[in-house]
């Protein structure tokens, strides 16, 4: 969906089949981590032993992961090195990502997603700091859309108004309200059964140029 993530066009040196190898393993983990914290004695036993039993079939049968097309394959930078796309919040082979889906780019960023008990503060609610972490993520993809460089969080303020739910489905909104030379100003809410839940506002700026002409970052 993203173009930001089409940083390099060349081929990657890894192959289709390590990259979607790469991502059912994390795949595998966020199942292991729900596991872990869901069950206890020999239900956890045959959860690990379950997982562990899918990643030795991936490994022992190529062919076994065939029809799965990365979602994330691996870019080079412009000195032709990897360029992994890491991202906490999005990247298919970051076990600790959701992962998001990334809904729409534009006027008004949207992610979407669902999230299990890891991710859990208050009984099955979501803890307050990835509250901060998801609105953090979808207002800088709404700033570095309405941009031309990169711009680094500055300030974000979050509202709490309501609990945000685990096991159903948030939209992550984000949109730009005012650009002004390196500063950008966006704001963006998290919403749940179509009640706002959190709010965010903040200020994001794009690092001084260098002395040579180029910018810090990007
Ligand atoms: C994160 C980008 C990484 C690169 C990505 C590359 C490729 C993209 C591909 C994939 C990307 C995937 C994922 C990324 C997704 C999400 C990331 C989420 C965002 C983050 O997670 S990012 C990390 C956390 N973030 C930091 O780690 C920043 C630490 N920080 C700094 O690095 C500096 O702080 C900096 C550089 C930000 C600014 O430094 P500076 O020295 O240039 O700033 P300075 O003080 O000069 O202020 C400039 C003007 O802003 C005014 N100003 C200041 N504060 C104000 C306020 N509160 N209200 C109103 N105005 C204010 C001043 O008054 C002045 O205004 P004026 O110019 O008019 O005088």
């Amino acid at each position: 969906m993203s173009d930001l993530l089409d940083v390099d066009s060349r081929p990657a040196p890894e192959s289709s089949e390590d990259s979607a190898l790469a991502e059912y393993v994390a795949e595998v983990c966020r199942r292991l981590s729900a596991g872990l914290l869901r069950e206890t004695g020999d239900d956890l036993r045959s959860v690990v032993a379950a997982e562990v039993r899918s990643v030795q079939w991936a490994l022992e049968d190529p062919a076994a992961l065939r029809d799965r097309v990365p979602v994330h394959p691996p870019r080079l930078d412009h000195r032709g090195r990897v360029r992994m796309f890491t991202n906490p919040v999005l990247s298919q082979r970051n076990p600790l990502a959701p992962p998001l889906t990334h809904v729409s780019d534009g006027d008004e960023c949207e992610f979407r997603v669902t999230l299990p008990l890891q991710y859990q503060g208050p009984r099955n609610m979501l803890h307050g700091g990835y509250v901060g972490v998801l609105l953090d993520d979808v207002l800088w993809y709404a700033v570095r859309h309405a941009s031309t460089g990169i711009s680094f969080t500055r300030e974000l303020t979050v509202t709490y108004e309501r609990p945000v739910p685990l096991f159903e489905e948030l939209r992550i909104v984000g949109r730009v309200v005012e650009a002004e030379g390196r500063k950008t100003f966006a704001e963006g809410e998290i919403v749940a059964g179509g009640q706002v839940c959190a709010r965010a506002t903040g200020l994001w700026i794009a690092p001084k140029p260098r002395r040579d002409g180029h910018g810090s970052a990007g």
